[in-house]
């Protein structure tokens, strides 16, 4: 589906990422982890096209994404950034029609006749239905983030690019978009790939797991692969212990305190 061959980018003579080689099968749900400024979102921005590399090739479904036009690219891939949408005045259905840009013809009519089944069962899907004619600067940053899903759901894409995008919603909304995104990756076998800051949130959902670090990937794999203490502490710096979820079974992280600010355990 997507394929990144010795892609590398600089801003200057900041190396933001170091020959990246990556491939995505169709279907699959990539976390891309690592510290802040390691580069993911810099990755993210070549795969969706929005930047190019200085050298290497990336291609989805077998073509330069350089060769994609504007909408054929967005038939075919959507991105969601960490707060998708601006606190703008339009109204939450005219946002999700936006989403519908690339299926329409030169006259802006919509070339696929069950576009307003398929709106009503996103409203429906993103319980937005009482919000659908409130205005996007009225909503809270949660609904936004809500709305902001149901355009990309709208735009009916293969591949979808996921930005961060739990960043600023509290804990009940981070599980419920997840959640969202897990059902209709499951659906349609969309093929998802988020950058990704709660890494027992990327742990659960995710099926594998890319590390990047100073703008090199140093691994991938399975989270139960990846998630170990010592990738937390020669990756993130942090200690950490690792324990399986009750449920799943999946590695979770719980931070250690760390000795080194002064705390001990007997206060002393
Ligand atoms: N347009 C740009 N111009 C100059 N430097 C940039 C630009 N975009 C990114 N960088 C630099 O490239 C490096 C990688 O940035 P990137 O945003 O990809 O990291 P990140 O892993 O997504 O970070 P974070 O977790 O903090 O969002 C950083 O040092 C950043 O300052």
């Amino acid at each position: 589906m997507i394929e990144v061959q010795n892609a590398a980018k600089s801003y200057g003579r900041l190396h933001a990422l170091k020959e990246i080689s990556w491939k995505v099968e169709p279907g699959e749900f990539w976390g891309v982890i690592g510290p802040n400024g390691s580069g993911k979102s810099t990755l993210l921005s070549l795969i969706s096209g929005i930047e190019a590399p200085d050298h290497g090739e990336i291609s989805l479904s077998g073509q330069p994404i350089a060769s994609y036009n504007r909408k054929a690219l967005s038939r075919k891939l959507a991105v969601l950034q960490q707060d998708g949408l601006p606190p703008v005045s339009f109204t939450v259905r005219e946002v999700i029609e936006m989403g519908r840009f690339p299926f329409l013809d030169w006259r802006g009519r919509e070339k696929d006749g069950h576009a307003e089944k398929l709106m009503q069962s996103i409203m429906d899907r993103l319980e937005l239905g009482d919000l659908a004619d409130r205005q996007l600067s009225s909503l809270s940053g949660g609904q936004r983030q809500r709305a902001a899903l149901g355009k990309v759901m709208a735009q009916q894409p293969e591949v979808v690019l996921l930005d961060e995008p739990t960043t600023y919603l509290d804990i009940r909304y981070q599980q419920q978009f997840m959640e969202l995104v897990a059902g209709w990756q499951r659906e349609e076998g969309l093929t998802v790939i988020s950058v990704m800051h709660d890494l027992n949130l990327a742990s659960l959902y995710c099926d594998r797991l890319l590390v990047l670090n100073a703008g090199s990937l140093v691994a991938m794999g399975a989270p139960s692969e990846i998630l170990n203490s010592d990738t937390m502490e020669s990756v993130f710096d942090v200690k950490s212990h690792i324990v399986a979820h009750p449920d799943t079974g999946v590695p979770q992280l719980l931070l250690q305190k760390d000795a080194k600010n002064g705390w001990s355990e007997a206060g002393d």
